[in-house]
């Protein structure tokens, strides 16, 4: 029997202790929009980046992440996808997980965009038979040609993210964490990816996606989590936590 997929954090922290940071600047800092807590009343300062996060998310959520730089965005997603332990609290992941922070990721300079295009489908969990069989499509789509025969290394930024576009959104995730960080294709592109993004993650049964863009977050997600300083400030239906999130914003 397989369990049904889901994520549930209790009461679920994550600190970062700096073992290196300037007492100077610590010493009476103003509380700034940005960044989570700065305990600095111990002797080694601690960024509080997550607070009790307590969450339940089930088969079929599709969750936007918002909040300003810092807010606690991309801690959240490592915590969700269990790269990172809670300092407290706990966290329980049911399903396999695809974390997409860095699109870069799991790619090797030195060897072709065809071998690429395998390893990174590994690295994404999944078999190298399944990623075999997609390797034309995947091909096709990035538009890159005889570029997919030479070494990684030799092609520019935007060609690297059709690439890693093309391989992440061809696979079979049950949980898909992604944070955003597409810019650098042409907008003609951006549009073609925007359909197998969202057909990616209709097949996902999960998703969590951090974004700054309100129309990627409409296109994407139906519920909304607002991030303010580490902590959870409002969880709920899309266009109600878009609409708060932008009025503290005034
Ligand atoms: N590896 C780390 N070491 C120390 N502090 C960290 C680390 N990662 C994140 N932080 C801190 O945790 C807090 C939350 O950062 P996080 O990257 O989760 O924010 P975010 O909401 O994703 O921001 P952005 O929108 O700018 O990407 C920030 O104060 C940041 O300084």
């Amino acid at each position: 029997m397989t369990t049904a997929v889901g994520i549930e954090t209790q009461d679920a922290c994550v600190d970062f202790p700096i073992f290196d940071a300037k007492s100077r600047s610590l010493k009476k800092t103003v509380m700034g929009m940005v960044g989570g807590t700065i305990e600095s009343g111990s002797r080694v300062p601690i960024i509080e980046a997550l607070r009790d996060i307590n969450l339940t998310l089930q088969h079929g959520a599709r969750v936007g992440l918002v909040g300003h730089n810092g807010a606690g965005k991309s801690t959240l997603l490592r915590l969700l996808s269990g790269i990172y332990e809670p300092t407290r609290g706990t966290a329980t992941i049911r399903g396999r997980v695809a974390p997409i922070f860095d699109l870069g990721v799991g790619m090797d300079p030195e060897i072709s965009g065809l071998e690429n295009i395998v390893v990174r489908g590994l690295f994404l969990g999944m078999t190298r038979k399944q990623m075999e069989s997609r390797v034309d499509d995947i091909a096709e789509f990035t538009e890159l040609g005889d570029f997919l025969r030479m070494p990684l290394r030799t092609y520019s930024t935007g060609m690297r993210v059709r690439l890693a576009l093309g391989v992440v959104t061809s696979i079979d995730p049950e949980i898909l964490l992604l944070d955003e960080g597409i810019g650098a294709v042409d907008a003609a592109f951006l549009e073609k990816s925007k359909r197998r993004l969202s057909a990616l993650v209709d097949r996902a049964g999960l998703l969590v996606f951090a974004s700054h863009s309100d129309e990627f977050l409409r296109e994407l997600c139906d519920t909304a989590i607002w991030m303010e300083h580490g902590t959870i400030r409002e969880h709920g239906p899309l266009e109600d936590v878009l609409a708060s999130y932008r009025d503290a914003r005034r």
